[in-house]
């Protein structure tokens, strides 16, 4: 059996003439929070239906907790767990029938279904909620029910389609914890998502650009190896130093934020406070920091969007 949760070789998928994935290679290790990190549309969804084996690979080899794909596609969905994108629960059922429903779906005992339930619903603070409507809880709620829902047979491998797009910070620092938790007791977990904050959580992840793996690694691995140093700058005129920097070929990006100006340089430039003291005709800056890259920069720089 493969030692990885997840190995892809070359998977892409087409529809008609348009591949929505194409040569995608992953290599993910149990245990870990992998993610998929990209914008709406870059096929992160399409990606995730392959893996769980709900769409066929138009193309490349699979392999999903040693199964082969799609062959062994049915054996597959028992072992693993799948949170989609919309909720996709019974809204005018209660949060305990939905989740009896499931369990009776996995094939739970009459015994180990009540015990997983209530187990669950302490778990995620639903115990309170047991008979409310699912469709009348709170985003945060219905979030929450949605993965107790999804882990409720114990699935080795859990994929979750941008599960925070519905919910407030506080709630999805409080998801996040949830799945370490799920993690720490050897759950596979496949995530993706458009917010940075919630990547840099992943042990590692790839970013997808257009159907493309554009990088992939650990998050830090990402930062240090992406081939720029980060300046923030403070002036007075920054909409117009902004442009005059992105004419110079060593700026990869400048984008303002707030009252300063983050400018991503090339490596090749060893000395970038420096080099940037020594241009002519820029309009003038009141200070010039080095700081510390971040995944947005790496986002930025893969996917070339920051000479705009
Ligand atoms: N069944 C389909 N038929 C035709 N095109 C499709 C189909 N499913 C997906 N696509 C296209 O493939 C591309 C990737 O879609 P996908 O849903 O995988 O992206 P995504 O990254 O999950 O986006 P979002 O975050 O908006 O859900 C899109 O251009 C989409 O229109």
């Amino acid at each position: 059996m493969s030692q990885w949760a997840i190995e892809a070789q070359g998977l892409g998928r087409q529809f008609g003439d348009f591949w929505a994935i194409r040569e995608l290679d992953l290599q993910i290790a149990p245990g870990t929070i992998y993610g998929f990190l990209g914008p709406n549309g870059c096929g992160k969804t399409t990606a995730i239906r392959m893996l769980t084996g709900l769409l066929r690979p138009s193309a490349g080899t699979l392999s999903v907790l040693g199964y082969a794909l799609p062959r062994d596609a049915e054996k597959l969905k028992r072992t693993i767990g799948y949170m989609t994108q919309n909720f996709s629960l019974y809204r005018d059922l209660t949060v305990r029938e939905n989740l009896t429903f499931m369990a009776q779906i996995y094939g739970l005992s009459r015994r180990e279904r009540r015990q997983r339930i209530d187990q669950l619903l302490r778990l995620f603070g639903l115990d309170q909620r047991q008979a409310q409507l699912a469709g009348s809880l709170s985003g945060g709620q219905r979030q929450r029910l949605a993965l107790a829902a999804a882990i409720i047979h114990k699935p080795k491998l859990l994929f979750l389609d941008e599960p925070t797009s519905a919910v407030d910070p506080e709630n999805r620092r409080e998801f996040w914890e949830q799945l370490f938790d799920l993690c720490d007791e050897g759950t596979s977990i496949l995530v993706s998502t458009h917010y940075m904050d919630e990547a840099e959580r992943c042990h590692k992840l790839a970013i997808l650009e257009s159907g493309s793996k554009r990088a992939d690694g650990a998050p830090e691995q990402l930062m240090a190896q992406m081939g720029v140093q980060v300046i923030e700058l403070e002036g007075q005129d920054l909409r117009r130093l902004k442009q005059q920097l992105l004419r110079l070929v060593p700026v990869r990006s400048a984008a303002q934020l707030g009252a300063r100006l983050r400018v991503l340089i090339d490596s090749t430039i060893t000395e970038p406070l420096i080099w940037l003291r020594q241009q002519r005709g820029l309009s003038p800056i009141a200070q010039a920091t080095l700081v510390r890259p971040s995944l947005e920069d790496v986002f930025v720089i893969c996917t070339g969007e920051g000479r705009q």
